[in-house]
């Protein structure tokens, strides 16, 4: 049989190695020993950020020794990986899927692959738990097509259930490991940073009117709220969060049919040359092109001007379709699959839709993602509690 495209192979290894990585970041957190070590201001490391890497980008490198993939710890790359940090399966269920057109003869140095082997490192050093994944974000000439998250403490408060679980997507073909949720009609929800905030982050938010702000850590936890419902938009006035921090969040938005751009509206560049930080600041939505440049033109320009213009990722030709758009096609498409994957358009009547339930989480469920909101029709900084309800 002949072998799989490559992005297929690299997203079945991906989801493989992003769960081996969980098991040793649990491992690490159950042993107390955390060897946290101080990066710069407001930013920690761990050795579960490091083994994490480790165990990720060895394991990818070994397969794939021709693609250029960046993590976000700075480590020796000489150092003796030990022999069970390498992961050498693939995910069988990803490799089963067809890869879209427009992805079938990407090749070896068209590609970057973004790790952030632990995000939400704060929260992780404070035991709020659930708020901590791991990113592999996969680019293809600088464009976010395919991305996992792997949200390690999943489940934590349900015994019962088993524990982490695996989201993946692929821009063009879906996304898989999570039940989509339509978010309330008659409000707007913002999610923002929890531990890396500032007067000009809280500002911005509070310009939009927001009726709730959810305060969460990491760039993957609060995707998986703008996916699952949780959230309207995700809004980061700052130049913190890196291209490992965003590169398999928006990957997965792409999936299906959301958006990730700076607060310009200007799409992120993840090819192998441009700059780690994203200098414009982020916002992230779960709506069409237009919706999202409405957002877009609501954000103050005090924030814009705060924030650079990042530079844009080259269009690439998605078979015709438009960045922001979602080309589905092929086998994949609603009428075969019955599985409404990279819809735009939710159906109003329709509360819950389940995008893929049988890929690497079984039985995902929507109710224990922990956030923490503060309720008021009337904003001010007196009414948003930071408090967090999950910590272990
Ligand atoms: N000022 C900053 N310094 C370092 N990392 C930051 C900063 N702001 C954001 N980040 C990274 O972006 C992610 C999202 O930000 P936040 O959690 O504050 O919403 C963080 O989890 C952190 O990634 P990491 O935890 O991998 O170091
Ligand atoms: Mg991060």
């Amino acid at each position: 049989m002949a072998s799989s495209p490559l992005i297929m192979r690299l997203v079945s290894a991906s989801v493989a190695v992003s769960n081996r990585a969980s098991g040793i970041i649990r491992d690490i957190m159950k042993s107390g020993n955390l060897g946290i070590v101080e990066k710069g201001k407001n930013d920690l490391q761990t050795e579960a950020d490091r083994s994490a890497q480790r165990c990720i980008v060895a394991s990818l490198h070994k397969r794939f020794p021709e693609v250029a993939i960046f993590g976000e710890e700075a480590l020796d790359p000489s150092e003796k990986i030990p022999a069970e940090f390498l992961e050498h399966e693939s995910d069988e269920y990803v490799l089963k899927q067809e890869c879209p057109e427009y992805l079938r003869n990407v090749a070896d140095e068209d590609v970057v692959i973004w790790v952030d082997p632990l995000d939400g490192t704060a929260e992780f050093t404070q035991g709020f738990l659930d708020h901590v994944t791991v990113l592999i974000g996969i680019a293809v000439k600088g464009n976010a097509v395919a991305g996992v998250i792997n949200q390690p403490w999943y489940n934590y408060q349900n015994p019962d259930k088993p524990l982490g679980r695996t989201i993946w997507g692929v821009m063009g073909l879906g996304g898989f490991g999570f039940l989509r949720e339509v978010p309330p009609k008659d409000k707007l929800i913002v999610t923002t940073s929890r531990s890396h905030s500032n007067m000009l982050v809280t500002e911005t938010v509070h310009s939009l009117n927001p009726n709730e702000v959810v305060r969460v850590g990491g760039t993957g936890h609060k995707v998986l709220l703008l996916i699952e419902g949780k959230v309207h938009a995700y809004v980061f006035a700052s130049k913190g969060c890196k291209k490992w921090d965003t590169c398999a969040p928006e990957a997965v938005l792409h999936a299906v049919g959301g958006c990730l751009t700076d607060l310009h509206g200007i799409k992120m560049n993840y090819a192998k040359d441009v700059q780690r930080q994203n200098t414009g600041g982020m916002l992230a939505t779960l709506m069409n092109e237009e919706d999202h440049r409405g957002i877009v033109a609501k954000i103050p320009e005090l924030a814009k001007d705060a924030m650079e213009q990042s530079s844009p990722a080259p269009e690439l030709d998605f078979m015709g379709a438009k960045f922001g758009q979602n080309p589905q096609r092929g086998s994949n498409s609603e009428e075969k699959s019955n599985i409404p994957i990279g819809s735009n358009k939710v159906p109003s009547e329709e509360k819950k839709q389940a995008v893929d339930q049988s890929a690497v989480s079984p039985t995902p469920s929507t109710d224990s993602q922990g956030t923490t909101s503060s309720k008021s029709s009337q904003l001010s900084d007196s009414v948003q509690k930071e408090t967090c309800t999950t910590k272990l």
